[in-house]
């Protein structure tokens, strides 16, 4: 079985390049980052330290790199069995040409073998929305013959994965954390279902990702929005401060329990899954900064994304909201020279004012109680 990723990055070469690369694939990295590509060519493998009570040191083996932009990738999809990806949400659009340009090949070239194409992505069914930009640049023939002969498979994905500190400079290591969790939509496979350790199917991804993107990334967003704003630097440093942590578990039981009425998940699972995941964020073994957690805040405050999706849960069930509403006004005050998100935000802010800011960003209606209630929160009342 050979396969092509796309995103050598954290979740890349730290999860799924991993569980490909471990299962016996044939695996290829596609990314933008020469050093990293460089890297790989000349090594082929890297190292996965996976940290907990026990530290385990991981090695990846038989791995190889091509540049995401060039022929080399196209040519790739052409030929192999599975493609899939971590390379951020936003990235999506960018990568779904070349996708098209080798489906074009593939079928030019006569290969009628089932491919599969699995997105990776912190987002609701991030496939779909990929092989709806592939479609995009594809005639209806050929759409018709890639509904035919090509599955794009929606996941959920999760293992915290920060930038890894390498003692040695190596750009390929990564640290990663015990937990993992890899589920994907087996309705939507072509040809036989893969058997990849690590890698859980169900009929019934919804309910999965929704529990993860709108329990952990929550949960997490706003970890690291009141940790910037009470001036930690860590994910972990945010959690042990005992204000910022009643907020987050307070927040996250809101968006649980829409959960709970949206999918019917039993009350007591529920709450130990949160409790889990806030034992996660204090992981005394990974350095986790408040920065990668609360990157892109335009991502984060936009309709369908963790902080606005559930907070329209709780409208639309008459739930509460106070912790999600501090959360989403502690989004609103999120700063980062380093990212053109924040910069956005800040412009945005001081053009328009939070009000029409939040209005604009999020969907939600200018004139509502929420936004309202987000503004007042925003300015410290
Ligand atoms: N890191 C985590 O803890 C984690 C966990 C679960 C899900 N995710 C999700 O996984 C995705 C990637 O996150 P990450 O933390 O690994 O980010 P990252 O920045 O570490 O990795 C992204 C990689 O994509 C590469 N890239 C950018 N443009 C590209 C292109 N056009 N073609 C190919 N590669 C390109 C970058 O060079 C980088 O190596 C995001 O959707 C994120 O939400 C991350
Ligand atoms: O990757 P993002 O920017 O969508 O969100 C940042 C983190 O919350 C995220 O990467 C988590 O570490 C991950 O979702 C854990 O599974």
């Amino acid at each position: 079985m050979k396969a092509l990723h796309f995103g050598a990055g954290n979740i890349g070469r730290g999860f799924i390049g991993k569980l490909l690369a471990d299962a016996g694939i044939q695996l290829t990295f596609a990314d933008v980052n020469q050093t990293v590509l460089d890297a790989l060519n000349a090594r082929h493998s890297y190292q996965v330290h996976v940290v907990g009570e026990q530290e385990q040191i991981d090695t990846v083996s038989n791995v190889n790199a091509v540049s995401s932009i060039g022929d080399d990738v196209v040519t790739l999809i052409a030929d192999v069995d599975l493609v899939t990806t971590a390379v951020g949400p936003v990235v999506l659009e960018r990568i779904a040409p070349a996708v098209a340009k080798g489906l074009v090949l593939r079928r030019a070239n006569g290969n009628e073998k089932p491919l599969n194409i699995i997105a990776c992505e912190n987002m609701v069914r991030g496939t779909s929305q990929l092989k709806a930009h592939v479609m995009k640049a594809l005639s209806e023939d050929d759409q018709a013959w890639v509904e035919q002969h090509v599955g794009f498979v929606d996941s959920a994905v999760d293992r915290i994965v920060p930038p890894s500190e390498s003692a040695t400079n190596d750009p390929l290591e990564v640290t990663v954390e015990t937990f993992s969790e890899w589920i994907v939509d087996k309705t939507q496979f072509k040809g036989e279902l893969p058997n990849i350790p690590g890698m859980e199917l169900t009929d019934n991804l919804m309910a999965f990702v929704e529990r993860k993107l709108f329990t952990l990334n929550t949960g997490h967003a706003i970890t690291a929005y009141l940790g910037q704003l009470a001036g930690h630097q860590t994910i972990r440093d945010a959690i042990l401060d005992e204000k910022i942590r009643a907020v987050v578990k307070g927040a996250m039981d809101e968006s649980g329990a829409v959960l709970i009425k949206r999918y019917g998940f039993d009350a007591d699972k529920h709450a130990a899954y949160i409790q889990k995941i806030l034992g996660r964020f204090e992981n005394p073994y990974l350095k986790d900064d408040v920065e990668r957690v609360g990157r892109q805040p335009l991502r984060k405050l936009s309709a369908g994304d963790r902080l606005i999706k559930p907070l329209l849960g709780t409208i639309e069930y008459g739930l509460p909201r106070q912790y999600l509403i501090k959360g989403i006004a502690a989004a609103m005050h999120y700063r980062s020279a380093e990212d053109p998100q924040a910069q956005e935000l800040e412009k945005l802010l001081a053009e328009k004012g939070p009000q029409a800011t939040l209005a604009e960003i999020s969907g939600l209606d200018a004139n509502s109680d929420v936004v309202a209630e987000a503004v007042s929160a925003y300015n410290g009342k």
